[in-house]
C-alpha cells in the first residue's frame, strides 16, 4: 500500500490492556465509571510508534480437518510481551513456521513430530519428521504423506468465482488479522460481524483459485478491541442505553480501540510472509493496514481486500440481520473510518 505510512504499529503495553482489570474491580459501583463533566478523560488512543517487533515462537502446530471438508494447520504462538496463546490458522502446506521447524538440541524425532515440526502428514508408525529421512529409511516415500498440503476441494467453492475478481495479485498469500470475539464467534451474537468475517476469511483461503498460494488468519487474543470480555459486556449495556460502540468504550474510560498489531507482524515474518514479496490483507480497517507492516516495513501489504458484509452483498438473503449489527457497521464507517461502502 504505497499511499500509507509503514511505521505506525502501536507500542505494545504489558498485557495490552490500558487499565489492568485487577486495578479497578469495582468500577461499576464507582459513580465515575461513566465519564461526567469533571471525570478523568480516557487514555489517549494515539498509536505510539513501535520501535521493535515482539519476539514470537511457534510452540506447536497440528492438522485440523474442518466441518467444511477443508483442512488447516493450527499454530499456537508464545511471545515476550504477554502470556496469551495467539494463533495462526494456516491454509496450505507451503506456509511454514521458521521457529517451529528450527532444530532443538537433544530433541527426538517423536518429540519433533509431537510438536508438529514434521513435513507432510503423520500416519501410524511414522518414525521421522523429515521426508528425506523417511525416504532413506524406507526406500520410498509413503503415499499418505507425499502431498502434505491442506487438501482443498474446489467443488465447494465454485460459487465464489466472482469474489475478489478485482484482485490483481492472486499469487500473493491472503492474510487476515482477526481479533478474538467470543460473542460473535461462539455464542451467535448478532451485535457484530466478527463470526461471519472469520468464516468468510477461511472460505476464501480454502479456495485454490482465490488463494492459490495459501493464506493465514492471525488470531489475536484481543477480545473486545483489547478491553476484554467483561468490559465489552458493560459496553453492550451502555449501547442498549443508547450509545454507540465507540462512545461506550470511552464512557468506560478505555480507548475506542485498544488493540495493537506488532505480534501479527512478527508471526507473519515467522511464517515466511515478510519482505518485499508482500501479502494481500483482508480488512476494512485502515489502522490495521498501516500497523501490520511494522516499524521497518517487515511485512508489505501489496493489496487490501475489502470484507463486505454478506447481507450487503446478497441484498439481505444471507448474512447477519439485526438492528444492532447495522448500527455497529455504520459506527465503524463513521467513527473508526473503516473503508466500507454500503452496496
Ligand atoms: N469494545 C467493543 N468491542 C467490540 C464490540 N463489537 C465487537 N468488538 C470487538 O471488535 C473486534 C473486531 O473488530 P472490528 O472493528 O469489528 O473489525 P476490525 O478487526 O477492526 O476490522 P476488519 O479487519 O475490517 O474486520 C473483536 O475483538 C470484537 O470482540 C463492541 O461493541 N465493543
Amino acid at each position: 500500500m504505497p499511499d500509507l505510512p509503514a511505521h505506525s504499529s502501536p507500542a505494545f503495553p504489558p498485557l495490552h490492556s490500558p487499565r489492568p482489570e485487577h486495578e479497578h474491580p469495582h468500577r461499576l459501583e464507582e459513580d465515575a465509571y461513566i465519564l461526567g463533566e469533571d471525570a478523568t478523560p480516557p487514555p489517549s488512543n494515539d498509536a505510539e510508534l513501535l520501535e521493535e517487533l515482539p519476539v514470537v515462537e511457534c510452540e506447536v502446530r497440528a492438522r485440523i480437518p474442518t466441518t467444511t471438508g477443508h483442512e488447516m494447520w493450527l499454530h499456537v504462538y508464545r511471545n515476550n510481551v504477554d502470556t496469551k496463546e495467539h494463533l495462526a490458522i494456516v491454509f496450505g502446506a507451503q506456509i511454514r513456521s521458521r521457529s517451529l521447524d528450527r532444530e532443538r538440541e537433544g530433541e527426538t524425532e517423536l518429540e519433533r513430530m509431537t510438536r508438529g515440526a514434521y513435513v507432510g502428514r503423520l500416519y501410524p508408525g511414522r518414525t521421522h519428521s523429515r521426508v528425506e529421512a523417511i525416504k532413506r529409511a524406507e526406500g520410498a516415500m509413503p503415499k499418505a504423506q507425499s502431498g502434505g498440503s491442506a487438501s482443498v476441494s474446489s467443488a465447494s467453492v465454485s460459487d465464489v468465482g466472482e469474489d475478489m475478481e478485482g484482485s490483481s495479485n492472486t499469487e500473493l498469500p491472503l492474510v487476515r488479522i482477526h481479533s478474538e470475539c467470543y460473542t460473535g464467534e461462539t455464542v451467535w451474537s448478532a451485535r457484530c460481524d466478527c463470526g461471519e468475517q472469520l468464516d468468510e476469511a477461511a472460505r476464501l483461503m480454502s479456495s485454490p483459485h482465490i488463494s492459490p498460494s495459501g493464506g493465514v488468519i492471525i488470531y489475536l487474543r484481543q477480545e473486545g478491541r483489547g478491553i476484554g470480555l467483561g468490559e465489552k459486556l458493560k459496553a453492550y449495556n451502555l449501547q442498549d442505553l443508547g450509545n454507540d460502540t465507540y462512545e461506550a468504550n470511552i464512557m468506560l474510560r478505555h480507548p475506542a480501540d485498544a488493540r495493537s498489531y506488532g505480534l501479527a507482524t512478527s508471526m507473519l515474518v515467522d511464517l515466511g510472509l515478510g519482505g518485499e514479496a508482500g501479502i494481500r490483507l483482508l480488512t476494512n480497517n485502515p489502522d490495521k493496514v498501516r500497523a501490520v507492516e511494522g516499524p521497518g516495513r517487515e511485512v508489505v501489504v501489496k493489496e487490501r481486500v475489502a470484507m463486505v458484509p454478506l447481507a450487503w452483498k446478497t441484498g439481505g438473503k444471507a448474512g447477519i440481520k439485526s438492528e444492532e449489527v447495522e448500527k455497529y457497521l455504520s459506527t465503524k464507517i463513521e467513527k473508526f473510518k473503516h473503508m466500507l461502502t454500503q452496496q
